[in-house]
């Protein structure tokens, strides 16, 4: 199965190689150089976020074995990493959050709102957060954030991006999915004019959620943990190579882009009244075609998929998405394309 995924991966980077010529053509007009890289500045800080959710413990788990001084695997040279506990409160209890979900406030006007007795902790921490990786926007910004997740759904090692024009964080993608292959790594694009929320890791220049799964919320698995281990080391090794002037050609990536949330059915008392379908369990990033079935409910009804196009489900069936009123996400695949890159010299 996987081997098939992959050959229809490659066809389909095929099909979109003149989309990455016109890309190309168009650039030389713009800021590029006469040998079409854009110059971007060196990456030199950078922050890996465990325990943004406290629950989640693969990355809570490595950020703790990280700050343990002098660790080698996450030092690059000419590169400042720093492992970072997001929400140690919540780590302490080991649940998402204490007041509300740390990886949804970090809009601007909560970033600047006064502080008050009835603050939510995690606003604060956010506010503390902008003010150490911050702040948001800024020149001042730290250069990059990778916030490390765990899913209870069978995402495997999943990629979380913010926009479709960060060519720094596009390329990086396109290396650590060279690097993890024949293992699939996903790209999940939260792109959107209102699905996207405001996360921790939005206070860096260039944001980068990284999301594994499948693994229960306050639990650790090993091979949970090393594929977001490889992820980190293979990311870091990237941001090495730019910084020492390595050239990275134009290239195009496919993405899975967020369309719409799904919610469970519900009864008069909002109570959920069906289960994810035992055909769609597990199954993310797997085509789900009109008329597949996704609920299936208390009288062994199966409730069907009615939209009129193909879509790549996500997020089936995450734990801390009950809350939300989620029961999945509905993605298209979409080509992201970024510019060729290389340091800038001064
Ligand atoms: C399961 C989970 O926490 N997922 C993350 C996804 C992300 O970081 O964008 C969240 O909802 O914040
Ligand atoms: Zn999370």
């Amino acid at each position: 199965m996987e081997e098939e995924q992959r050959d229809a991966n490659n066809s389909w980077d095929l099909i979109h190689f003149s989309l990455l010529d016109v890309a190309s053509i168009e650039s030389r007009s713009g800021e590029m150089t006469s040998s079409h890289f854009a110059e971007e500045a060196p990456v030199r800080r950078v922050a890996l976020f465990g325990g943004t959710h406290g629950n989640e413990l693969s990355g809570v788990f490595l950020v703790k074995h990280w700050q343990q001084e002098g660790e080698p695997e996450i030092r690059r040279p000419g590169l400042q990493t720093k492992p970072f506990m997001a929400n140690p409160r919540a780590v302490e209890k080991c649940c998402r959050y204490i007041d509300c979900d740390l990886n949804r406030v970090f809009e601007k006007e909560n970033l600047g709102k006064p502080l008050a007795e009835n603050t939510p902790y995690e606003v604060q921490r956010a506010q503390e957060i902008n003010s150490i990786f911050g702040p948001k926007g800024s020149r001042d910004a730290y250069d990059l954030i990778f916030d490390l997740h765990n899913t209870t759904a069978n995402m495997g090692s999943t990629l979380i991006l913010e926009s479709s024009r960060d060519d720094f964080t596009i390329q990086m993608c396109s290396y650590i999915k060279g690097a993890l292959a024949p293992e699939v790594c996903p790209v999940f694009l939260i792109e959107h004019p209102h699905l996207k929320y405001a996360t921790t890791r939005s206070v860096a220049k260039h944001p980068v959620g990284v999301e594994v799964g499948p693994q229960p919320h306050g639990v650790l698995r090993a091979d949970i943990l090393e594929k977001m281990r490889k992820i980190v080391r293979h990311g870091l090794d990237f941001i090495r190579m730019f910084n020492a002037g390595q050239a990275f050609p134009p290239c195009t990536i496919e993405a899975y882009k967020i369309v719409e949330k799904v919610d469970y059915p519900r009864g008069k008392n909002n109570e959920i009244t069906a289960l994810i379908h035992p055909d769609l369990q597990d199954q993310d990033w797997r085509p789900l075609h009109p008329g597949d079935p996704i609920f299936l409910t208390m009288e062994g009804e199966a409730i069907l998929y009615e939209g009129e196009t193909t879509v790549y489900p996500a997020f089936v069936n995450e734990a801390a998405y009950y809350e939300k009123q989620q029961a999945f996400v509905k993605t298209v695949k979409e080509a992201l394309s970024a510019r060729g890159i290389r340091v800038s010299q001064n």
